[in-house]
This record gives structure tokens, C-alpha cells and sequence, in this order.
């Protein structure tokens, strides 16, 4: 049996084999970037107006009228001291310009402009380079790219982009009672859900499940169906079989597959049965069957390697403190994840904690942390990890 903190550094401290693929820029959203990207060019790349309004050249209250700059007009306006053109956002501030004054704040007589008031030098002018200058390094390798991103590096003219592709994850559901939902089942059935809450969270934060498999309770089948999983993915979590009954093969199923441990039992609840183990460049996982367990595991232990495998330098769901709206005493005989509503007006451990329970974790949108024993006092700050 290990800690948490050892799960978590054995999962951090993994090797992992990254694959570098070009992109088109549409289809890189949540990849983390295989290289730096550096500006080729300034931003803004010319002085542009920052306002539909008139350039002005000089600072005056009075000026002529001379021509009209529109946003992607690329000709060179010289304007001479005392005259004014027409200019609109995003739009070519001429060389000369002193300032762009705002429509509202301006009147036109012919081709005569009146000011309400005294422009400042620079005023409304968004200069050349003032947010990035070309060589300056942009996105740092190992970014995780979000829309923003996105609509920065294609603001940079850049179409494709070098990613660190997502691992090929595969999952494995075991167990004899489970009936897939749609189906009729009977007394001492159950319908199969792990899949669904775990396909879930995988979408959720970006990744996929490429196959999926359900096994009876039966050890030359576990073993096959980790056999053929094992062919194409790169990342296997297995759900169920992995505790200490007599129809629990899901361990020794996959060490026949050559996957070797590197830990098995986490002293915490839910959860306490999790395997994880390594075959060259592959992972596996073995989530305890109860559905709160596998969940829990799947947020705090799976999701940090599939991010380590992505290439992302942050692993793992971050911590927040927020206060406990009313006093808790962990009673559990182990550190334990509760789940957990968090609100502006702070954390509230649900009930029905039990590992199988499931709706207080659809309820809820946190994981809360609380040590072996540690109790709370209304107002004491508890770690959350925030799951939706
Ligand atoms: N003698 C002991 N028994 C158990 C221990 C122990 O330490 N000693 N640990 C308990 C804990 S803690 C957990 S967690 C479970 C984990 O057991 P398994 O991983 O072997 O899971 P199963 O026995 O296959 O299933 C547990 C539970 O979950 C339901 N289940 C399984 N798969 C699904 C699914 N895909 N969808 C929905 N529900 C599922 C299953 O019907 C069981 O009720 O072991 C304890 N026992
Ligand atoms: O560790 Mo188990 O997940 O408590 O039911």
C-alpha cells in the first residue's frame, strides 16, 4: 500500500514517449505545443487607429479635411501639418499623424473638422509592435493550447502548428452482474456506468476512448481482452476485478500481459485498490469497480499521466481553498475525496459518500481533501479540486 503523494509521484515521475505531429491550426485546440512559437513579425505590424474618428497631424482644435484611410487600405496618406483624414478601426494610421481623435468628440463642416477638445499626442494610435516585437518568444513549448491561443498564433499568419499528440487510451469494463443500459436485467444484475462516467471525463478534458470492452468475470478472457486492447493503445484503464475476491483477475491478467506494478493499494478513500502499472511505453490502470472509486481515481491519479503523456508541464487538477460552510470530522479510517459542492458562499461535503454511491458526486462539481482524522471548523478553508 502507498500514500497518495506516492501515487501521484510515481504517475508525475513517468517516462513518457511523446509523438510530434503537424496540425492544421483548427484542430490543435487543448495539444500542448512541441516547440516555441516566436513572433516573425511586430503586433500590431503598422500604427493603427484604435477608433473610427480622424487622424490628425499636429495638435490643434481645427483642421482640413483631406482624404479617408479605411481598415486594410495598404497606401501610404502623407498628411501635412494642420490637416486631417477620415479614419476608421484597425485602419493604417498615417506616418505623420500626431493623434486620432474619436467621431463623438468631433464636428464636420464641409471639409472643415472642428475638435470638442485638445488631443494628446499618441492618443488613440495602437503603435506598431507595442504588444509583441518579432523575435520575441510567444508560447513556450509545452503550452496548452486554448481559443486564445488559437486566435493568437493564427493572428501571427501561422496555419499549422507542432503538437504533442494525445495518448490512444482504450478501456475495459469486467464484471459478471453488468448489463449494458437500454437491456432488461434481472435481480443481482446491475447496469454498467463506468464506462459512461469515465468516457465522460475523458471528453471532458479533451480526450477520447478509442475502444471499449466489456468482460465477464473470467480470467482467460480478462487476459485476452487486455491482450487485444493492448495491441494499439497507449494508456489502458481497466474498471472492476482488482480487489482481493475470488473473481478479482484483473491484476494478474495484466502482469500475464507483461505489465509490470508500480504500485497497487492507495491508502485513501474511495479507491483504495487502484493499480497502476508500465509495459515499455504503455500504461495501464485498474480502477476499483464502485463507481465513486473509479471517478475519483480517474480525476486525481489517471488524468495527471494522460496530461504527462500530452506533453502539458501542469499536471493534474490544481488545489483551491475555499471555507467550509459548516464543521466536518473525517471519520473514515483513511485520508479521504468527498464529494464536495462548492458555491460563492464556500464548500459543502455532500452527503452519501458511500463508493458506490454516485449521484452525490453528479450533485456536487468538487473534490474535497481531508487527512486521516482532521477535523473542520465552520470557516476553515478545505482543498478542493474542482471536478466540473
Ligand atoms: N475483502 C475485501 N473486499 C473488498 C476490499 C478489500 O480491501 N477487501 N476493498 C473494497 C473496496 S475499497 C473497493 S473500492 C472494491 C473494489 O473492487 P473491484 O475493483 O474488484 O471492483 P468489483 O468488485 O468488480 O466491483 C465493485 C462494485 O462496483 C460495481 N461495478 C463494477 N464495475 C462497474 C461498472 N462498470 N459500472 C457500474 N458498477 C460497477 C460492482 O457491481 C460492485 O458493486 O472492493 C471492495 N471489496
Ligand atoms: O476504496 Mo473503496 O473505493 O472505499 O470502496
Amino acid at each position: 500500500m502507498v500514500t497518495i503523494e506516492e501515487a501521484l509521484n510515481s504517475i508525475k515521475s513517468q517516462e513518457t514517449t511523446s509523438k510530434v505531429e503537424t496540425k492544421p491550426l483548427q484542430e490543435v485546440l487543448g495539444l500542448a505545443l512541441s516547440e516555441d512559437i516566436v513572433a516573425p513579425f511586430d503586433m500590431p505590424s503598422f500604427d493603427n487607429s484604435a477608433m473610427d474618428g480622424y487622424a490628425l497631424c499636429g495638435l490643434y482644435l481645427e483642421y482640413e479635411i483631406v482624404g479617408e484611410v479605411a481598415a486594410g487600405d495598404t497606401k501610404e496618406t502623407a498628411l501635412k501639418d494642420g490637416e486631417a483624414v477620415r479614419i476608421f478601426t484597425g485602419a493604417k494610421v498615417p506616418a505623420s499623424a500626431s493623434a486620432v481623435m474619436m467621431q463623438e468628440k468631433t464636428k464636420v463642416q464641409g471639409n472643415h473638422l472642428f475638435l470638442d477638445e485638445m488631443p494628446k499626442a499618441g492618443q488613440s494610435i495602437r503603435k506598431k509592435g507595442a504588444e509583441l516585437q518579432k523575435g520575441q518568444l510567444v508560447l513556450q513549448k509545452g503550452h496548452v493550447l486554448n481559443p486564445s491561443s488559437l486566435g493568437l498564433i493564427g493572428s501571427l499568419g501561422l496555419d499549422i502548428v507542432k503538437v504533442i499528440s494525445k495518448p490512444r487510451i482504450h478501456m475495459i469494463t469486467t464484471g459478471n452482474e453488468l448489463v449494458k443500459p437500454g437491456q432488461p436485467k434481472k435481480e443481482g444484475q446491475i447496469y454498467e456506468s463506468n464506462s459512461f462516467a469515465i468516457a465522460g471525463a475523458l471528453e471532458q478534458f479533451g480526450f477520447q476512448c478509442a475502444q471499449q470492452l466489456q468482460v465477464k468475470d473470467d480470467f482467460e478472457e480478462t487476459k485476452k481482452s487486455i491482450q487485444k486492447s493492448m495491441e494499439t493503445c497507449d494508456v489502458l484503464i481497466v474498471s472492476g476485478g482488482i480487489s482481493v475476491g475470488d473473481y478479482d483477475f484483473v491484476k494478474q491478467a495484466l502482469e500475464e500481459n507483461g505489465v509490470q506494478e508500480l504500485f497497487y493499494k492507495v491508502f485513501q478513500k474511495p479507491g483504495k485498490p487502484l493499480y497502476f502499472g508500465r509495459k515499455g511505453n504503455q500504461f495501464a490502470f485498474a480502477l476499483p469497480g464502485n463507481p465513486a472509486s473509479s471517478l475519483t481515481c480517474f480525476f486525481i491519479y489517471v488524468l495527471p499521466l494522460l496530461q504527462k503523456w500530452s506533453g502539458h508541464t501542469d499536471l493534474g487538477l490544481p488545489w483551491y481553498r475555499f471555507p467550509l460552510r459548516h464543521d466536518y470530522e473525517n471519520r473514515f479510517d483513511r485520508p479521504s475525496f468527498l464529494k464536495a459542492r462548492v458555491t460563492s458562499d464556500g464548500a459543502q461535503i455532500l452527503d452519501g459518500q458511500g463508493s458506490s454511491m454516485i449521484q452525490s458526486m453528479a450533485l456536487g462539481n468538487a473534490l474535497a481533501f481531508v487527512e486521516l482524522g482532521e477535523k473542520f471548523k465552520k470557516g476553515d478553508l478545505i482543498k478542493c479540486k474542482l471536478i466540473s
